[in-house]
């Protein structure tokens, strides 16, 4: 349940005032997902998404993600929709969080993943590439490389009280990717957050993406990285060449993979691996007073990392081209 700001009923009544959309039947605060406030908003016209942006979300960069939303919308992604009130404005303010009403969009995550999935994952990312490829607004990766040396000081040593070792892992890793992390791959806009609970599937339909909320602009093949972590392993934390092959083949298929972006998905996917330990960690460490929110484990993406760490080149991941 990740709910960290809740929406009495006249402050909702008050909010939904501005739209038209109709009184509000029900709302219901969502169980999965940890970054924001996400409600089941049903109206008298139909059900929505009422999201109140929290910690991580900085309000300057709404305009990005909801303008992205409808650009990829508008290109053949099957994705939410924000609905704007009747001054135009798809991002208000309630109960003195940032907040913004998008579509319901139909679909299941897949809780047991198979190769089938991760193969439509795999095409559903190139698609986005591809669709967003002429999105004219740039917007930095805060939680790229370089925001990293930062999360990992807020963790500090308090690591080691979550798993022996961790923070040498960290720092190592650390030191490691500051002499080879790439900076010269194909860019573009990209999810960066493409994990299986933001992926809708839906028979007969192209897969439903949604929470565009880390979008931002960074290497393409990084963004697989991030999907091979994400759909690639079991639930014992072991990697799956079989998933692995079937995600990444159908990416290619897409959008075929530049030689250099092959050559670097080793170290792109230690990078992505430490990006998601280092968050989880941080959050972790500091579930705000009150929070309905169950954090996700730091030590699936140590687990990730440890295995990436072995890995010597992209043929270990059961593709190649
Ligand atoms: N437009 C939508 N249509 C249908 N369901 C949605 C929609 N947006 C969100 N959801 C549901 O709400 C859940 C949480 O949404 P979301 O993933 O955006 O939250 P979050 O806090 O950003 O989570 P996280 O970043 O940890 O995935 C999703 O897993 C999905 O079940
Ligand atoms: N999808 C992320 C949470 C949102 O960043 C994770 O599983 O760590």
């Amino acid at each position: 349940m990740a709910v960290y700001t809740s929406v009495p009923e006249d402050d909702l009544a008050h909010f939904l005032a501005g739209y038209d959309i109709g009184q509000a039947l029900a709302c219901k605060g969502i169980a999965e997902g940890v970054e924001n406030s996400n409600f089941l908003l049903r109206t008298e016209t139909g059900p929505f998404i009422l999201t109140l942006y929290e910690k991580r979300v900085d309000r300057g960069d709404l305009p990005f993600f909801l303008g992205l939303m409808e650009h990829c919308a508008r290109n053949g992604i099957r994705c939410p929709l924000p609905v704007r009130d009747r001054t135009g404005e798809a991002l208000g303010m309630l109960c003195g969080r940032p907040a913004a009403i998008v579509t319901f969009l139909d679909g299941m995550s897949g809780s047991r993943l198979d190769a089938e999935h991760c193969a439509e994952a795999g095409e559903a990312l190139a698609r986005l590439h591809v669709a967003a490829r002429d999105f004219p607004v740039p917007r930095p990766n805060a939680l790229s490389f370089s925001g990293w040396d930062s999360l990992a000081a807020q963790a500090g040593t308090r690591a080691d009280s979550v798993e022996a070792g961790l923070s040498a892992l960290i720092s190592t890793t650390l030191d490691d990717l500051r002499g080879t992390w790439p900076d010269s791959l194909p860019r573009g806009v990209i999810h960066a957050d493409l994990f299986p609970d933001n992926v809708l599937f839906l028979s007969g339909r192209t897969p439903g993406i949604i929470d565009f909320y880390f979008a931002c602009t960074d290497m393409l093949a990084y963004d697989l990285a991030i999907c091979i972590n994400a759909w690639c392993f079991d639930a014992e934390h072991r990697y799956d060449a079989e998933r692995g092959q079937a995600l990444i083949s159908a990416y290619d298929r897409a959008r075929p993979l530049e030689a250099d972006e092959i050559a670097a998905l080793p170290v792109l996917c230690r990078g992505a691996a430490l990006r998601f330990l280092l968050t989880r960690l941080v959050d972790w460490l500091s579930v705000p007073e009150g929070a309905l929110v169950q954090p996700k484990d730091p030590r699936e993406y140590s687990r990730k990392l440890e295995f990436h760490r072995g890995v010597s080149n992209t043929a270990d991941y059961g593709w190649s081209r």
